[in-house]
């Protein structure tokens, strides 16, 4: 047995899924239909949508920020997990999925805790901080624009409360943050970031091998 992480085997992954997730029949819903879109690949994993709604649960969080809803998948998730009260602001760009995203909100009756901006992400960032929205958040969970990824962090770092959670998924980008030959835009951003929260004393952080990469950056001043 070794000491790092497996490399997950197609038959693996299946048992993970046979063995562990339980997936409500209308996130399953969502997630066959956005599975026939082009761009079915943004989607979050439903493992990994289980996963955010067990740390809504952990973080006993009322107040969660998304950053890139995409059809709504982990906004789905995450909102089954709120309690009665609980918000989540969702922020995208594109318009193009959000009657998707809302369609299966209503559905399962969490359409009211979700709150959807469509504009760029670092602009609505800015306006929550103008809405005195700083130190308010328990979860942020940043997954869009990986270029946007530093700027989204330093935001976050404002808007999440001291003690709540950063989230920042794709960090291993398909594993070519080690390859020096890939030079492009996305990648570069990454690896930035990695470096940025790696070596930043205000969080408390660990990058796990979930999915695509995800960092885990707890603020602590
Ligand atoms: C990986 S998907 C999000 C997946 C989603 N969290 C889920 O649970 O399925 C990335 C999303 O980021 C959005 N996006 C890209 N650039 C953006 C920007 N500058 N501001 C806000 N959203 C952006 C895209 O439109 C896309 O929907």
């Amino acid at each position: 047995m070794g000491k790092r992480t497996l490399n997950l085997s197609d038959e693996l992954y299946d048992y993970i899924l046979d063995n562990s997730l339980r997936e409500p029949p209308v996130a399953l819903e969502l997630r066959e239909e956005t599975n026939q879109m082009l761009m079915s690949a943004m989607q979050t994993p439903p493992e990994q949508g289980q996963f955010l709604a067990m740390m809504v649960e952990l973080m006993n969080a009322r107040q969660i920020l998304e950053v890139g809803t995409f059809t709504g998948y982990g906004a789905l998730w995450m909102a089954l997990s709120l309690p009665e009260g609980g918000k989540i602001t969702s922020l995208d760009v594109d318009e193009k999925w959000s009657a998707m995203a809302r369609k299966y909100w209503r559905q399962a009756g969490v359409e009211e805790k979700i709150e959807l901006i469509i504009a760029p992400a670092s602009q609505s960032m800015r306006q929550l901080l103008n809405d005195h929205k700083a130190n308010y958040y328990d979860i942020i969970f940043i997954d869009a624009d990986k270029e946007g990824y530093l700027d989204y962090y330093e935001l976050a770092i404002k808007l999440v409360r001291v003690g709540g959670l950063i989230l920042l998924d794709n960090v291993l980008w398909g594993g070519s943050v080690i390859n020096e030959l890939n030079q492009g835009r996305d990648v570069r951003a990454i690896r930035e970031v990695n470096n940025r929260v790696h070596l930043d004393d205000r969080v408390t952080m660990s990058l796990m091998p979930i999915g695509d990469g995800l960092t885990f950056a707890i603020r602590r001043k």
